[in-house]
């Protein structure tokens, strides 16, 4: 079990006698919880779930493609902590869990700085383990679906290896993540780590980048899957598990339905396509569906309008326009 609030050296000294209040009730709902990303698109959502179940929330966060606006209903809160931290720093904090969100996850943020891309998920990744080993938390890792590559089986279920290119422009993304989940692997068979692996599918939703460069591209399911994340992290399954929506449409179809809500005028415009894109995604939900009791709550339909709200409140563009 975690240790809620030991000293910075704990690993290296003998166990401390157990104090009541250690293991009293108290101790469950006092539990500190650190979110790497949490100021980002999927992290913000589960830090705002996070405070409603009354944890102490620890956000550790570089602002690289996440935002302070996305948490301003929390600062000031005495149960929330907000750090300027990059991960491929060590941090020394005493948690319970860690959700390790950490990564830009938009191929155009990803590309744009592919180095820092590949550090954040390998180095990132090891720091948050050796956080982990310290003071005996359990951590969560959110892969992608990305580690299937441009796959040759479909629907991709967990077992699957994937079609990734070692060497290509998305590797960094896609081959970081794959190192990653080798390193949470690692960690828990060679340290006894507790480790949670979800692989996410296509998200979109409020507080998306506006800029992100999957609005039309990529979205396919729905930003509030945190509850997936939250199951994930609470039960018994390691994974890795996938967290996606397995209602398929092609891109065209996609286009037609913004269209049709935002402006049934816009134009549609075929581009060339950028290289290593996979060209068909489905996940395979049978074990969030078993194992998780989860599956995703909101269809396309129901989805986009939510997001064409929080875009337009964004832009400051009205509903008539
Ligand atoms: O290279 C090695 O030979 C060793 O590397 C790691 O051991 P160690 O370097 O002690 O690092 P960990 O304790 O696993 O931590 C990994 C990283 O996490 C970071 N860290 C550690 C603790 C912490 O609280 N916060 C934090 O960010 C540190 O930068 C550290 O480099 C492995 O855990 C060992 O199994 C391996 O033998």
């Amino acid at each position: 079990m975690a240790q809620p609030n030991g000293d910075h050296n704990a690993a290296a000294k003998p166990p401390p006698t157990p104090s009541p209040l250690r293991f009293s009730k108290f101790f469950q709902s006092n539990m500190r919880i650190l979110v790497t990303g949490g100021a980002g698109f999927i992290g913000s959502h589960l830090v705002d779930k996070l405070m409603e179940n009354e944890k102490n929330v620890i956000v550790a966060d570089n602002y690289f493609t996440g935002s302070k606006d996305n948490l301003k209903k929390w600062i000031g809160h005495p149960r929330f902590e907000l750090i300027r931290h990059d991960v491929t720093e060590p941090l020394l904090v005493e948690v319970d869990q860690i959700y390790h969100l950490a990564c830009p996850a938009s191929p155009i943020f990803y590309k744009y700085n592919p180095v820092k891309t590949i550090k954040t998920n390998v180095i990132g990744t090891l720091n948050m383990l050796g956080l982990a080993k310290r003071v005996g938390a359990r951590i969560l890792l959110t892969s992608t679906s990305e580690v299937y590559g441009d796959p040759l089986i479909h629907p991709q279920e967990e077992s699957y290896w994937g079609n990734v290119n070692p060497i290509g422009v998305r590797s960094c993304y896609d081959e970081g993540k794959r190192v990653a989940e080798t390193l949470m692997f690692d960690y828990h068979r060679q340290h006894g780590i507790e480790i949670r692996i979800a692989r996410i599918f296509n998200t979109y939703g409020p507080r998306m980048n506006i800029d992100d460069g999957r609005v039309v591209s990529n979205f396919i399911a729905q930003a509030l899957r945190v509850d997936g994340l939250m199951k994930l992290m609470n039960g018994e399954n390691t994974g890795p598990i996938n967290i996606g929506n397995p209602g398929e449409f092609t891109m065209i179809e996609l286009a037609e339905n913004v269209k049709e809500l935002i402006n049934p005028k816009v134009e549609i415009k075929m581009v060339e396509n950028t290289p290593d894109d996979p060209r068909q995604r489905k996940p395979n939900i049978t074990k969030a569906r078993e194992l998780l009791k989860w599956e995703p709550k909101i269809k396309l339909k129901d989805g986009l309008p939510l997001m064409e709200e929080d875009f337009r409140l964004r832009l400051g563009v009205p509903r008539n326009n």
